[in-house]
């Protein structure tokens, strides 16, 4: 079953012109795509069509087998598949790290105490456990990513969408993120531009250009 089917995606920013123009794509359980292109050429804006921050003018989006279409269809595809933002102040809005990572345990109706043991249990799994009670806002850009995706771990979803996710990682943190994410079971769907992680985590590869993705070679 495909986890995720994007058929002839159409969008455009208001008064801009269109950025996907007929862009497809399909993720099945347990694979690995990567989806490289330049510069505004629509990576993101695809990313959060598949997850319903943004409605495509015109072309389908299955998602866990089903059609979406409205806000409440992509509340469950949100829990379900775990966007790590290109830029980690998106996503990064509590006081300390360890109330980052629980909140999105919290909202799903876990306890504290059962939210606690889930951060710590992601964050040893990062290697992250050091910063735990620190406060969010003054991280450095590398900890901030990483951290990102530690609160989207925390959600245990069935997919990970990943934007730029070694961006501002030095050689060395970025090595250890490729361990983490090729030993992870969910399927992936990866933006870069960096054909060395493309190839080490996601070796399936799609280029956007014109607003279509095509193989990438
Ligand atoms: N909120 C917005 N309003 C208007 N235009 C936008 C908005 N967000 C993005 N754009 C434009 O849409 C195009 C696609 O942007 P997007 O961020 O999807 O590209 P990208 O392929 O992810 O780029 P990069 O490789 O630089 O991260 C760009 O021209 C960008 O300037």
């Amino acid at each position: 079953m495909a986890l995720l089917e994007l058929d002839a995606i159409h969008f455009a920013y208001p008064g801009r012109a269109p950025v996907l123009r007929g862009a497809s794509l399909t993720l099945r359980a347990g694979q690995r795509l990567s989806i490289t292109g330049a510069n505004g050429s629509g990576k993101s804006t695809l990313l959060g069509i598949a997850v319903g921050l943004l409605r495509p003018s015109a072309g389908r989006i299955l998602a866990f087998g089903q059609a979406r279409r409205r806000e409440a269809d992509f509340h469950e595809v949100r829990r379900r598949a775990g966007l790590v933002f290109q830029d980690p102040d998106d996503q990064l809005f509590c006081p300390t790290v360890a109330e980052d990572i629980a909140f999105g345990p919290l909202n799903l109706g876990k306890t504290r105490a059962e939210a606690m043991a889930i951060v710590d249990r992601v964050l040893a799994r990062l290697d992250l456990t050091h910063l735990r009670d620190r406060v969010t806002y003054a991280l450095s850009g590398g900890e901030k990513r990483l951290v990102t995706l530690a609160t989207v771990l925390a959600m245990e979803p069935e997919l990970l969408l990943l934007d730029e996710p070694t961006n501002a990682l030095d050689e060395e943190n970025a090595a250890r993120l490729v361990g983490i994410l090729r030993g992870l079971p969910q399927a992936i769907l990866l933006v870069s531009h960096d054909a060395a992680l493309r190839a080490q985590v996601a070796p399936d590869s799609l280029r956007l250009s014109e607003g279509r993705l095509v193989p990438a070679t």
